[in-house]
């Protein structure tokens, strides 16, 4: 059995290069006694096309550990790079990650298809392009209708259906999603993570879901469990993981 926080590899479907690669990664937020220690020394990767869940309950580190694998925030220890997505220049970084956070995340004076085309005019794509790309992204997740709308004017599952139509219009080749159901009812939760998978598979990128719900890892072909900051195989907390090399069987 691997040591504690070492996540072999090989069980995250580590098929190729990894998209994204922890080495003894660790994140304490504030200084002296009353520092925080939220990642211990984690070992870790993500291969393409890999879909895996990190579950564990409220506070044990889950969002600290996707913040900086997306490059959002740094380790205080260890390391974070990202061999499979051309290096660690940011800019770079931000165009093959997409994020998917738990709240409210559209811009509300903003309509859906607006929301959705912003990020794609922010990376210079050309506007009637953009609208294009973003009304296929609405397309392909069956959301064309919502596009006039007004994100008030949606549900809460529209909403996070649409946070992640917005996500997928970027092509990412590594999507982190952050509790993305948290917010949500279990049947609504559902729908949406299936319409996150399947549009990711869609496009053969690679996703790591955050969630505390055991219910919704099973959703996901590889399930990585984290208990106060450590990652613990999932062998001792649920018996032997089903797709061992990390992807679903056919
Ligand atoms: N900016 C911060 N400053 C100080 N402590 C923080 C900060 N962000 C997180 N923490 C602490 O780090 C630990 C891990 O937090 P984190 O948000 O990563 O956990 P989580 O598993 O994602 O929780 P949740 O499921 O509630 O979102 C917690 O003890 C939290 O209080």
């Amino acid at each position: 059995m691997a040591a504690p926080g070492t996540v072999n590899p090989r069980r995250a479907g580590d098929t190729g290069t990894p998209l994204v690669r922890c080495e003894s990664a660790a994140r304490t937020y504030g200084k002296g006694p009353g520092a925080v220690v939220a990642v211990h020394g984690l070992t870790c990767a993500v291969g393409p096309g890999t879909r895996v869940c990190v579950v564990g309950p409220s506070g044990s580190g889950k969002s600290t550990l996707l913040h900086l694998m997306a490059g959002l925030d740094r380790p205080t220890a260890g390391r974070v790079s990202h061999p499979g997505l051309g290096g660690e220049h940011a800019e770079g970084l931000a165009r093959h990650i997409g994020v998917v956070f738990q709240g409210p995340s559209l811009l509300p004076p903003l309509t859906v298809a607006e929301n959705v085309a912003l990020p794609l005019r922010i990376d210079g794509v050309p506007e009637d392009e953009a609208d294009t790309r973003a009304y296929a992204a609405l397309e392909s997740l069956g959301l064309q209708a919502l596009a006039p709308r007004l994100p008030d004017e949606l549900s809460a599952g529209q909403a996070q259906r649409v946070a992640v139509a917005r996500v997928l219009a970027r092509r990412p080749r590594l999507v982190l999603a952050d509790e993305p159901t948290g917010q949500l009812d279990h049947a609504t939760g559902r729908q949406v993570l299936s319409v996150l998978l399947a549009a990711a598979q869609e496009l053969g990128a690679a996703v790591l879901v955050t969630t505390h719900d055991p219910r919704m890892a099973r959703e996901l072909d590889v399930r990585w469990y984290m208990v106060d900051g450590r990652l613990v195989q999932p062998d001792a907390e649920a018996g032997p993981d089903p797709h061992p090399g990390g992807r679903a069987a056919p």
